[in-house]
């Protein structure tokens, strides 16, 4: 019999996996994935009502607000001296945190801005204090003309929104969840906002890391233990 005329089999047998339940092979299944569809859709619409909230706040409340919330985080901070606290540059109606930046200076800590070096990629943070230069990085943000990279001890991270299990709603790049995620030394993670950006839930995901406390004009939020991932 020539080699042509054997009965064909397979090196393997066939997979037949695709026909059962992903749940059953540990994989997301459709209904994973209509959810994250749903939440994406959800926070979208939500960033969009939050921002647009807080943009019709008068300019002089949302001055107000910016310096209760800075006094209430220096607070909070306690002696910065010697340490890197990285704020940010404002945009979108966010407070207005360069009076903390200066007032950090003044206290003897170093500054440090955030700065995007590719969207999908982690944040970097360089060094930079009041009246040093600036240039435009991705999204027109100011950053720091001269890099000079650094490892804050303190991350002071502009919310969106933010829930009581203080989880960030940010504006939708992932950037300081991956930013976390990828730093071996773990910053204090401090949350800002106006009172009013508070939600009931940002409907959490696997990838969503809860700031260590979130400070607004009216109060600090300190999430507590059992509440944290509870609403997953
Ligand atoms: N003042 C300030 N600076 C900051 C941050 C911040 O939250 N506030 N960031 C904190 O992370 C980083 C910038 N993050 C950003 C993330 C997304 C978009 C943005 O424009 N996104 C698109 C939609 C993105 C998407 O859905 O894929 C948009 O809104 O049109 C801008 C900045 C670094 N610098
Ligand atoms: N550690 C990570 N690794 C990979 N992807 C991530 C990580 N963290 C977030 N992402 C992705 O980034 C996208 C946006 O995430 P999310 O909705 O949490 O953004 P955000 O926190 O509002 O944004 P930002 O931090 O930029 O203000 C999601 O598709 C998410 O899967």
């Amino acid at each position: 019999m020539a080699d042509d005329d054997r009965p064909a089999t397979f090196a393997s047998p066939a997979c037949f996996l695709h026909e059962i339940d992903p749940a059953y092979a540990g994989l997301p299944g459709p209904l994973d994935l209509q959810a994250w569809t749903d939440v994406n859709r959800w926070r979208k619409a939500e960033r969009e009502r939050l921002i647009a909230e807080r943009l019709a706040m008068p300019a002089a409340t949302r001055l107000a607000c910016g310096e209760a919330i800075a006094a209430r985080v220096l607070d909070e901070i306690g002696d910065v001296t010697g340490r890197i606290v990285s704020a940010y540059w404002p945009f979108r109606g966010e407070p207005d945190f360069r009076p903390f930046l200066l007032a950090v200076t003044e206290r003897g800590g170093r500054t440090a801005l955030p700065v995007v070096v590719e969207k999908g990629r982690p944040l970097e943070f360089h060094l930079w204090q009041t009246g040093e230069a600036l240039s435009r990085g991705v999204w027109n943000i100011p950053i720091p003309a001269v890099p000079n990279p650094c490892r804050p001890d303190i991350v002071i991270a502009p919310v969106v929104g933010f829930d009581a299990c203080c989880y960030r709603l940010g504006y939708g790049g992932g950037f300081f969840d991956r930013t976390l995620a990828a730093m071996s030394q773990k910053p204090r993670v401090i949350g800002i906002g106006y009172s009013g950006s508070r939600i009931t839930t940002i409907y959490p995901q696997l990838h969503d890391i809860p700031m260590d406390v979130v400070v607004t004009e009216t109060g600090i939020i300190r999430p507590q233990a059992s509440t944290v991932r509870a609403l997953t």
